[in-house]
């Protein structure tokens, strides 16, 4: 898969919409109104003044920080054509003018209201939607990558981009809010998509953004150490993932059971659900079992009922990316594609022709270390990718990491425990301090990465640039540099400010420098 040619500054969004009458979507949800309404016709739905086209109906939303109707008046002086809020949002509105639609709870109206402005619902394509802690990102882009081997014209949204072909559009969060998604929807509607893979967070899940959509097939990959500072603890954050699996959400599902979490997704889904076991030793339906691991690429042979069999490669490092191929695979079984036929394009092509941005990305050339950019921000990624790593490095392995400031603050010992245990020299820097003193977060992971393994070479570089510098100096040819954290991101989030800064393209430009590259 190449990078894109065209990249889009916002949201996709219908190119050729067409606009639906404000009295009808009031008729359709039995809503209150305010203003007239007879001639109001609404042609897109935004919940952002400051991404409103026009012809858009304004979603004034409460939030953490404000109601959102208080800016019904900018999104009017944008185009917007009328506003849907709450009671109280209601009284905020009034004074833009625009006609303003009453709904109870706007969270829970926004996804089948969207859904209505965009037609979304009418004839839809395959959708396909991942989740699990860690994996989803790859699962999505693998399944795009084999239906494009496969000549299926797919679309895919994800952390790192949302993405028609060769059009792609920067992601601000993992699974976009109900009205980008059904936007999105209907602009791949135009390019004629007709199977689509989508990314499903928790938070997701919990905020009602993938409301208006039944998926055909869910793929869950795995629940690990995340996000308790969204949910109270992990049985918490495994019901909010568990909601996918249920009738109104999806029709059938994929359930990698290498856990217990596995297990129980399984016995707590309400549809028809196929296993599928990564790790040896467990029973499923369906099992991947690895045949070469390298730094390249990953070998693996999946099994499943009545001697479906399917043996292949992915570009990429570690076991955990053929557990993610082999729940794509399954997915894609799952939605109506022959097994053989998948076989048969992936041996045409000589294996998956997927490129993931950041996610276990090689970068380095043919002589010197070996480094690999990494997305990995949580203490399961850490281990897997330390452990794939550890199969085939020659030399050593050099960890660069930080940890995220004003996110889940009790993952960090686990992280800096890993990174010791797992590589033989330990670079930590800063990632994202946001609003919390970055010299604080760096102490926590020394200080865990220390009491893990007292005699581990450890250094504290704050500046990243300056620390994949320090981790280059400490490599030999045949050590390994795992720079993990960054991943596609082309920013480093300071105090509020997004300050210009992608690891895969300075670590290039380092390795330039000290004559490797
Ligand atoms: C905690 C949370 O979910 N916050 C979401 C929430 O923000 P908020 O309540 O702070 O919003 P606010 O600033 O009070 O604004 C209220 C409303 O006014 C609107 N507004 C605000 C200012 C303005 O000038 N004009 C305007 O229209 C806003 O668009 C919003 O609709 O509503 C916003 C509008 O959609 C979201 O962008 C925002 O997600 C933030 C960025 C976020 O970080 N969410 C995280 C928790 C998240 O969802 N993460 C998962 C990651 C999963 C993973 O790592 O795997 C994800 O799916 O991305
Ligand atoms: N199946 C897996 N099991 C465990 N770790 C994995 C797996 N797949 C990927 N990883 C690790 O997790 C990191 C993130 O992968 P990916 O972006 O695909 O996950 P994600 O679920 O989309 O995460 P996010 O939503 O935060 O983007 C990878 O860079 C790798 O280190």
């Amino acid at each position: 898969m190449t990078e894109p040619v065209f990249q889009a500054p916002s949201a996709l969004r219908p190119e050729h919409p067409v606009p639906r009458s404000l009295s009808g979507l009031v008729a359709e949800f039995g809503l209150d109104h305010r203003g007239g309404i007879d001639e109001v016709e609404v042609s897109g739905v935004s919940l952002d003044s400051r991404s409103i086209e026009a012809g858009d109906l304004y979603i004034g939303m409460p939030g953490r920080n404000a109601h959102g109707a208080s800016f019904a008046g900018v999104a009017r002086d944008s185009g917007a054509v009328a506003v849907l809020t709450d009671e109280a949002g209601a009284e905020l509105a009034a004074e833009s003018g625009l006609p303003v639609v009453i709904t109870s709870d706007v969270r829970v109206a926004l996804g089948d209201v969207a859904a209505w402005v965009y037609r979304t619902l009418e004839d839809p394509p395959t959708l396909l939607g991942v989740t699990g802690t860690n994996g989803k990102t790859s699962v999505v882009y693998i399944l795009s990558a084999i239906l494009g081997q496969l000549g299926v014209v797919s679309g895919l949204s994800s952390t790192a981009e949302r993405r028609i072909g060769s059009l792609a559009v920067t992601s601000r969060l993992t699974t976009p809010e109900a009205t980008e998604l059904h936007g999105m929807l209907a602009r791949m509607r135009e390019a004629e998509v007709r199977t689509v893979a989508i990314e499903v967070s928790a938070q997701a899940l919990s905020r009602h953004r993938i409301d208006g959509v039944v998926f055909d097939v869910v793929g869950f990959t795995n629940l690990s150490h995340d996000h308790l500072d969204d949910y109270a603890d992990m049985d918490e954050y495994f019901r909010a993932k568990l909601e996918l699996f249920q009738p109104d959400r999806a029709r059938r599902a994929v359930v990698t059971v290498d856990s217990e979490w596995g297990s129980r997704l399984v016995a707590e889904s309400r549809i028809p659900v196929v296993t599928l076991a990564t790790r040896p030793g467990i029973e499923a339906e369906w099992t991947m079992t690895l045949t070469e691991e390298a730094a390249g690429h990953t070998e693996f042979v999946l099994e499943g009922p009545g001697s479906q069999r399917l043996q292949t490669r992915i570009p990429l490092l570690g076991w955990f990316m053929a557990a993610n191929a082999a729940l794509a695979i399954v997915m894609l079984v799952e939605a109506g594609y022959d097994v053989d036929v998948i076989a048969h394009a992936l041996e045409r092509d000589g294996g998956i022709d997927v490129f993931i941005p950041g996610r276990a990305e090689l970068i380095s050339g043919g002589r010197g270390p070996l480094v690999y950019i990494d997305y990995g921000h949580s203490p399961d990624a850490f281990e897997n990718t330390l452990a794939a790593i550890r199969k085939f490095a020659r030399g050593r392995i050099i960890m660069v990491f930080g940890a995220d400031g004003d996110r889940d603050a009790s993952k960090r010992v686990d992280m800096g425990a890993i990174a010791a245990r797992g590589s033989d020299v330990v670079v930590v820097t800063d990632f994202h301090p946001r609003f919390e003193d970055p010299a604080a977060i760096r102490a926590t992971l020394v200080g865990a990465a220390r009491a893990a393994v007292p005699e581990r070479e450890i250094y504290e570089v704050a500046d990243p640039r300056a620390a994949f510098r320090e981790a280059l100096a400490h490599a030999q040819d045949g050590d390994v540099i795992l720079y993990a954290g960054p991943g596609h991101e082309d920013y480093h989030e300071v105090a509020g400010e997004k300050l210009p800064y992608s690891a895969r393209d300075d670590a290039r430009l380092a390795l330039m420098e000290a004559g490797w590259l």
